[in-house]
């Protein structure tokens, strides 16, 4: 994480002090590089310089406007699911025409607000929800560019739980049938066929998969090129793994021009959904040492973050690498860190060697895509503070939640 490194022996973003942003904002807190996510985005950007091509961000990855916006500035494009991610988009900036609307069940609502603002394209995911675009967009009179999302049967290698691109998973229309259902929505008068998508998988850390997936994509491609359906850009979704403890993924650099190689001469347009591998590393999460509980058995950090904070570890088993914001010398021990929710999957690491006392500060690493996006308020927890970090500023993009925040729209039975 180029950005989050040690000065003497205290953690920094990008130039300021982690220390800092614990005293003025407390714990946990999530921690934004400006500069991370910038060059994250540049990656996938310059790679794809001198071609028609949009790297649409999957904002589900981090939907803080202020993470939206650094990278609306850049010009980049838009991966949405839902309408409240398109409001997202449209306050940071961003513009409507880059956004692309996955998504296995969009409402007539979220459809109308879509046409309405001029996204770019709907990934259509099966037959049912081409016949519900045709029906809105003629309702408003306009055409809908549409592009179906193709579940090319691959296995992602990834796992089980994020893994989209195999027959037995519920996106998209199998490839098989594809060709027939591209010549039924081309049917549809309020319809414009523009493009293929699919989306395999997330955190992959090979090409190959990608590559098997494009492989039959093109074959559908030319296959409706034959039968006079011309297909004029390829979206080959997110998926690009990061390094969260020991995996070397591609660089964005080399899976793209994997992929250009592949495309041949074929003049497509090329669309990216990346998600975790523009936020992830351009993140961390602080929390707090709370009490030390050690036993003959096992030693125990209580932390203030818990698994509403940061489900990854609860949900996947995925290892989150965790450092002391501070150093201190001294032996280390095996510590489970451990939140104060009421369940016993409530941790954040297993078995860490560290030096702990209580009151120190941790910083969980590669936290910053699926990470406060995911968190909840389970028991009653405030949702966490964000910040973002542009060289020696620090900027506050989400308070801290509040009780007050929570029980907003709740009511009790009247009498
Ligand atoms: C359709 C679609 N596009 C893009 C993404 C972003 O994926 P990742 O964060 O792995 O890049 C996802 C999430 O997995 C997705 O479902
Ligand atoms: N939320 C997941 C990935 C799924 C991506 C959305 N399709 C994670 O934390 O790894």
């Amino acid at each position: 994480m180029d950005n989050f490194e040690y000065l003497n022996g205290r953690l920094c973003a990008e130039e300021v002090p982690v220390t800092r942003i614990a005293e003025e904002y407390g714990t946990p807190t999530y921690i934004y590089s400006r500069d991370a996510l910038e060059r994250a985005y540049l990656d996938y950007a310059q790679a794809l310089e001198g071609r028609d091509a949009l790297v649409c961000y999957a904002v589900k990855a981090n939907s803080n406007i202020g993470v939206l916006n650094v990278l609306a500035r850049l010009g980049a494009g838009f991966d949405i699911v839902s309408v409240g991610e398109l409001e997202r988009v449209i306050k940071a900036g961003g513009d409507p025409a880059k956004v692309v609307f996955s998504g296995v069940a969009k409402r007539e609502g979220e459809m109308r607000r879509a046409l309405e603002a001029g996204i770019h394209c709907f990934n259509i995911e099966s037959e049912a929800e081409l016949d519900r675009l045709n029906k809105v967009a003629a309702e408003l009179d306009k055409v809908a560019a549409i592009s179906l999302r193709v579940n090319p049967d691959v296995d992602a290698g990834t796992h089980p739980y994020i893994s989209t691109g195999l027959k037995d998973n519920k996106f998209g229309v199998a490839i098989e049938d594809a060709a027939r259902i591209y010549a039924y929505a081309n049917s549809l008068s309020h319809l414009d066929v523009q493009g293929v998508d699919c989306h395999i998988g997330s955190q992959l850390t090979e090409i190959a998969p990608f590559l098997d997936a494009l492989d039959r994509l093109l074959v559908l491609i030319d296959t409706l090129a034959s039968e006079g359906i011309t297909i004029k850009h390829l979206d080959l979704g997110g998926g690009l793994g990061v390094c969260y403890t020991d995996e070397v993924p591609p660089t964005p650099q080399e899976y793209i021009a994997a992929v250009i190689e592949r495309l041949g001469d074929r003049p497509l347009k090329l669309i990216f959904e990346p998600g975790r591998s523009i936020a992830a590393n351009a993140g961390i999460m602080i929390t707090k040492v709370e009490f030390l509980k050690c036993t003959e058995h096992k030693n125990f950090a209580i932390i203030d973050g818990a698994m509403n904070d940061l489900i990854r570890p609860a949900l996947y088993s995925a290892y989150m690498e965790i450092i002391p914001v501070e150093v201190r010398e001294g032996e280390s021990r095996s510590f489970d860190l451990v939140g104060p929710v009421c369940e016993s999957g409530d941790f954040l690491g297993k078995d860490r060697q560290l030096n702990l006392e209580a009151g120190d500060l941790l910083a969980v690493c590669s936290a910053g895509a699926y990470g406060f996006g995911m968190s909840s308020n389970y028991n009653t927890r405030n949702r966490a503070a964000e910040v973002m970090v542009d060289d020696n500023q620090i900027h506050l993009i989400r308070k801290r939640e509040t009780v007050v925040d929570q029980l907003r729209g709740e009511s009790v039975l009247p009498g």
